[in-house]
């Protein structure tokens, strides 16, 4: 028995490529039914859901009458543009047997990243929810390209998790749970049936993925679980095979692997910037400074800068890299990329001499700060 899940109100549910397709090519049908089903269950006792699903490449190389998966980017966002139109004419008709509503919800990274995007996002994912009607999620394959795509959904579904705030993130694939090392490789390997998301020893035990259906593999299970804990999210990878998994889980049944989180949670601005995994640039700091923001918390002043990287305005977001490079923190920065350099490295009563005029005593400010 396990209580954790049980206190579950709103939950993102991620379907792998692997679970709604029928060996990569085409929609295994039955397998969408039997999400909607279950989800419909959930729905029923009061549980609020998102569905982030994977599907559409496979949708759409099937319509188009492609044997192979193409590698050019161009060819998979046409099949991806093909295919989420089959997805999600699927998932319509499925949920409508059970008269619920579905809708579809295509993001990218930018959307995510943006301040106004993200809250646009999530205010109407929260109607929609308040609605009754069921978030379906995919990328918006189309419009992204290689250096700024999610690329595997687990990711896709950490952020929505954390969009949401839900209470749990139930990652559902085609292994039973997370293994000590890939059992598709070591038949010595044993499931975990449960860890503290965040622990780096997990990392060490996924490998990528086990198919050429599937994108990211076991590790970004497990970097969506570290992600969301960021929220307070529990994170669930069990068998979509596994007959009823959601309503058992919820039920409080141990199935699969749990990660937990800390009760500890950022507030809502803190956690949009540990979001950003896109950043306008960087400034890195010296080790007087890193230890001041590390221990005690505080803002960020142009003194403890040693270098500043990118183009960037007032009140983008940032990457804080300590002396050695590593990425320590993200922060909202009070002064353009051109006005940093000029400053970095001064006091801050020097601002005023050196731009002509002065904003703010600090680069950035804790309010605007959060390491991680
Ligand atoms: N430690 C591990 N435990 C379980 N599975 C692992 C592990 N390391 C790698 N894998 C592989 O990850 C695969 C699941 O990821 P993936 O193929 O991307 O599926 P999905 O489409 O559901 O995201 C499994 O089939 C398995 O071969
Ligand atoms: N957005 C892509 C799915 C990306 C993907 O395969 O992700 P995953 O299911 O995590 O392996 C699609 O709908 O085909």
């Amino acid at each position: 028995m396990n209580n954790v899940l049980t206190h579950s109100r709103r939950i993102v549910v991620k379907v792998g490529s692997s679970l709604v397709t029928n060996q990569g090519s085409g929609l295994d049908m039955e397998a969408l039914g039997n999400w909607a089903r279950q989800i419909a269950t959930l729905r029923a006792q009061g549980s609020e859901v998102v569905l982030v699903s994977s599907g559409a490449i496979a949708e759409g190389m099937q319509r188009l009458g492609w044997k192979k998966r193409p590698s050019a980017v161009h060819e998979l966002q046409a099949a991806a543009a093909v295919g989420q139109m089959g997805l999600v004419q699927a998932y319509e008709s499925c949920f409508r047997q059970h008269k619920l509503h579905a809708a579809q919800v295509l993001l990218t990274h930018a959307d995510l990243t943006d301040r106004e995007r993200y809250l646009n996002a999530r205010s109407t994912l929260r109607t929609l929810l308040i609605l009754g009607v069921i978030p379906i999620i995919n990328e918006n394959d189309t419009v992204v390209t290689d250096e700024i795509k999610f690329g595997d959904n687990d990711t896709l579904g950490a952020l929505v998790a954390n969009l949401i705030e839900a209470d749990a993130l139930v990652i559902l694939t085609d292994q039973t749970g997370l293994f000590t090392a890939d059992p598709r490789k070591d038949a010595s390997a044993t499931l975990v049936s449960e860890a503290r998301a965040g622990d780096a020893k997990l990392e060490e035990m996924a490998g990528g993925a086990g198919s050429h259906i599937g994108r990211g593999g076991m590790l970004t299970k497990i970097l969506a679980a570290k992600r969301a804990a960021r929220s307070g999210a529990h994170t669930v990878i069990a068998s979509g095979h596994e007959r009823d998994v959601l309503p058992r889980l919820l039920q409080g049944e141990s199935i699969g692997t749990l990660l937990t989180a800390s009760s500890l949670s950022l507030d809502a601005r803190k956690q949009w910037l540990a979001d950003h995994l896109q950043v306008s640039g960087k400034v890195t700091l010296d080790a007087g400074a890193v230890r001041v923001l590390r221990s005690e918390g505080k803002s960020l002043l142009p003194i403890g800068v040693t270098q500043v990287s990118g183009e960037f305005q007032r009140g983008a977001v940032v990457a804080i890299l300590d002396e050695t490079g590593k990425d320590i923190a993200r922060g909202l920065v009070n002064y353009s990329a051109d006005e940093a350099r000029r400053i970095r490295g001064k006091a801050s009563g020097e601002i005023e001499n050196t731009l002509g005029y002065v904003d703010e005593p600090e680069l950035i400010h804790r309010d605007n700060l959060v390491l991680l």
